[in-house]
């Protein structure tokens, strides 16, 4: 008796762990002996099923129970419990339809499974996979819907499962592929390389449009560099190289700070005063004196020592002339002083003396050779150059020589 008892109690629970029951299904089950054993209702067959991977499940309603198709409907889900799965049935029209005939029409419906079901399912569930397809209700198997872990359950997402992952090409026995050559850094772009590993390839450098070697050379030598030049990357010409001189652009006044008429910057010595033309009298215009330098006797040009200078100076001058003497040249100036803009005063600072000084402080840019071309009477000479036996041969009054005798 004992024996009998523990051997259906055993009995009992294989089948418990075989089918992986939780105890309110045995209750449910021990109450209801068809869902015990299978169902037993004709109405429902299932007649196809996926395998474990959750795939849509096709139960026949109604129709004929061989499995053939009829007027009936079919209601595919994922895998879940019978009772979760709304069913869409086509009521049959009693006709015995005639199996020779085409597929009748049938409705398949999607139902998704419940979500809070899949929970419970993962205490009940081992990971065991059931066949589920069923080609006939003759078979003595449970036809329930299998409780296969949901997608999103947590016995998924603990141990890994062929169904979210992406397919693997590894067959088992056959050795899996070796890894993707992973290009290394050192292989790949020049900009790409570390700098402690190599040295960027030089720049190449563009060449110019000119075809010949010779045209490039005289290119790179006398043009400045260009779009087409050797090099493209040298630097354009900075602002400072574009600036105007300091000494050019005093000069030329672009400072505004000094007038255009002032002295250059050249001249050590402080300014003289301010310009003080005079009021000129009538007929002594700069156009009047140059016609009247025209009318100007020639006097032939003659030595002239520094003494004989002396004395036709501002003082004690008995000769009534003027003489000056300009970079080497001996000037009666006596018929200018009422041209001069300046005034006679002015101008006969520099009588009896050497007035080029003074005059290039005053006025460097007066053209004085030609003003004074009619005045000039000589070449200045030193005492020493002067020969006196000659001067005495020939009686010369002023003590000086024609500079045409003595050539
Ligand atoms: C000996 C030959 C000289 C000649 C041919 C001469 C000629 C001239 C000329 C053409 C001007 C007019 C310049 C102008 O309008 O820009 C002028 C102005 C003047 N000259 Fe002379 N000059 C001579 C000597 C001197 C000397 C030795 C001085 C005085 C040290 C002097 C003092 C002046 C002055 C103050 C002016 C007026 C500048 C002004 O305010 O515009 N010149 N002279």
């Amino acid at each position: 008796m004992l024996i009998g008892i523990a051997a259906l109690v055993l009995a009992v629970g294989a089948y418990i762990y075989k089918e992986g029951l939780r105890p309110h299904e045995i209750l449910t089950r021990l109450a209801n002996p068809f869902a015990f054993w299978g169902s037993k209702d004709p109405q429902k067959t299932i007649i196809g099923s996926s395998n474990s991977s959750g795939s849509i499940n096709l139960e026949k309603v109604g129709g004929s129970e061989n499995g053939t198709a009829g007027v009936g409907g079919y209601k595919a889900g994922l895998p879940s419990r019978r009772e979760k799965v709304d069913t869409v049935v086509i009521e049959d029209d009693g006709e015995e339809e005639d199996p020779t005939t085409p597929t009748a029409p049938v409705k398949i419906e999607l139902s998704i499974p419940d979500v809070e079901e899949p929970a419970k399912e993962v205490r009940r569930g081992k990971g065991k996979t059931r066949k589920t397809l069923v080609e006939d209700d003759d078979s003595d198997e449970d036809l329930s819907v299998p409780m296969f872990p949901a997608l999103n359950s947590a016995q998924r997402a603990g141990k890994p499962s062929p169904l979210p992952q992406a397919p693997s090409l590894v067959v088992p026995g056959i050795m899996a592929p070796p890894p993707l050559p992973v290009p290394k850094l050192a292989a790949g772009p020049p900009s790409l390389a570390p700098p402690s590993l190599m040295a960027p390839p030089p720049i190449p450098i563009r060449k110019p449009m000119g075809s010949s070697a010779a045209a490039s050379a005289r290119n790179a030598q006398y043009s400045r560099p260009g779009p087409f030049a050797s090099s493209s990357l040298s630097v354009p010409p900075s602002a400072s190289s574009l600036a105007v001189p300091p000494s050019a652009s005093s000069s030329l006044g672009v400072t505004g700070q000094k007038s255009s008429l002032q002295l250059p910057p050249t001249h050590s010595q402080p300014p003289p005063k301010p310009r003080q033309k005079v009021i000129l009298t009538p007929g002594h215009s700069p156009l009047d004196w140059a016609n009247h330098q025209r009318s100007l006797p020639f006097v032939p040009l003659r030595r002239i020592t520094p003494s004989e200078l002396a004395t036709h100076g501002p003082r004690k001058n008995e000769t009534k002339t003027y003489w000056t003497v300009l970079e080497g040249k001996v000037y009666d100036m006596t018929p200018y002083l009422p041209y001069h803009p300046g005034g006679e005063k002015e101008l006969l600072r520099v009588a009896g003396k050497d007035g080029t000084k003074l005059f290039n402080l005053t006025h460097p840019w007066v053209n004085w050779d030609n003003m004074l071309r009619g005045c000039e009477v000589g070449i200045l000479v030193s005492e020493n150059e002067m020969p006196k036996k000659e001067v005495m041969l020939d009686g010369d009054a002023d003590g000086g020589e024609d500079l045409e005798s003595m050539d």
